[in-house]
């Protein structure tokens, strides 16, 4: 659903207060009555309100497509040693970059459909069984050939990563059919999440589904290899709502901020680990430093919690700016978790992290 900002700020405020009326919510938003009508009207036509007393329908939702993985990580108990075995602690957690998306929306309340793929193998029905028990709407997740994808982590004594291995062929296989299944969700969505785990064409036939219905499209790189498979596709064609990259991702894609903007890219959110991140877009651009963290347990995951939440946060209304800061909180309560995506992640927590 696309809805203007005025249309959203209103959503908000009613999903807050669903007896505020129109002078109330005209007192609030500082426009007269006459507007208000307007816009409930075309929220009407729109489906997010029924009837009389402005109920709220179901709520926007996000379609997230990309990767679904388990992740195994092993934490180094010292500084970590190349070349030899060092002693430490391995834990298991459902993973890949858009399936961690998707779980962390669901569990801030936003209604979300994950397009993936995992194996017709043990591993598969873990990572569906967990996601799905998170809330997330799992129809268009297929069976593939294809083993379930594995990330293999380790991470120093001071939970920083050391190295990683992606083995993620059930994704590498995501086909256009696979999106084109979804093609209604995707069209009724708010937004629509990708991955770069995704294949080339892939991506294509997402990104022109999703601008043929004029729904918002979130990219996230995901790797410095897998930013390779983006780089072609912003070529100032396809309009990007926003995009996560960290230093070295935005290298690969273009250089700069200013050349992303140039290729049609609305937002560039550039991730810069403990220094926070740089969000700039159409209201110029914003530093923002990381949120407090009581003790770094396990950065994986991070960036997909701050991803999710700056969506969240945007279909409750945020602005770009508030949405990032929402995502650095929920990014800092990640990163003092074992967990990929945390059990307990609720709106609530995230607000009172903010
Ligand atoms: N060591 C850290 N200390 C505090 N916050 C961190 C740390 N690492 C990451 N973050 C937070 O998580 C966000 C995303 O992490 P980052 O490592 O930059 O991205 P990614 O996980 O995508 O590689 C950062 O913008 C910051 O808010
Ligand atoms: O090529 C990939 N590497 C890593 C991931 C996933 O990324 C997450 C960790 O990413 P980060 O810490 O950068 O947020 C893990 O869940 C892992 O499964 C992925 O989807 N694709």
């Amino acid at each position: 659903m696309n809805l203007t900002e005025r249309e959203r700020e209103i959503v908000a405020m009613l999903r807050r207060d669903p007896l505020l009326g129109s002078e109330a919510l005209a007192d609030a938003l500082g426009t007269t009555r006459a507007a208000v009508n307007v816009h409930l009207s075309n929220l009407g036509k729109k489906g997010v309100i029924l009837g009389r007393g402005y109920v709220l329908g179901e709520g926007p939702s996000v379609v997230v497509v990309g990767g679904a993985n388990m992740d195994v990580k092993a934490r180094s108990g010292q500084p970590a040693t190349a070349g030899t075995s060092n002693p430490g602690t391995t834990t298991f957690a459902p993973g890949g970059v858009g399936r961690n998306v998707a779980e962390n929306l669901a569990r801030l309340g936003t209604r979300t459909h994950l397009v993936a793929a995992v194996g017709a193998d043990p591993l598969g029905d873990q990572v569906l069984a967990a996601t799905s028990d998170a809330g997330v709407r799992v129809e268009h997740v297929r069976r593939s050939p294809h083993a379930t994808g594995t990330y293999t982590a380790v991470l120093d004594a001071d939970g920083e990563l050391v190295v990683a291995v992606a083995d993620m062929r059930a994704s590498d296989a995501l086909a256009p059919a696979d999106v084109d299944a979804a093609r209604d969700l995707v069209a009724a969505a708010s937004l629509v999440v990708l991955d770069g785990n995704l294949p080339t064409e892939t991506l294509a036939f997402a990104l022109d589904l999703a601008a043929a219905s004029d729904v918002r499209v979130v990219l996230e790189p995901v790797s410095v290899a897998k930013a390779e498979r983006l780089a072609p596709l912003l070529d100032g064609t396809r309009p990007v709502f926003a995009i996560t990259p960290n230093r070295d991702e935005l290298a690969v894609l273009g250089g700069d901020v200013d050349a992303l903007h140039a290729r049609g890219v609305t937002w560039v959110w550039v991730r810069l680990g403990a220094e926070g991140s740089l969000l700039s877009g159409p209201t110029g651009r914003h530093e923002l430093p990381a949120a407090r963290t009581d003790e770094v347990v396990d950065v994986t995951g991070a960036g997909d919690a701050s991803l999710a939440a700056f969506c969240h946060a945007l279909l409750s209304g945020d602005d770009e700016v508030g949405a990032a800061a929402y995502g650095h909180a929920a990014a800092a309560l990640t990163i003092a978790s074992t967990r990929t995506v945390r059990r307990d992640l609720t709106d609530r927590l995230v607000r009172r992290h903010a």
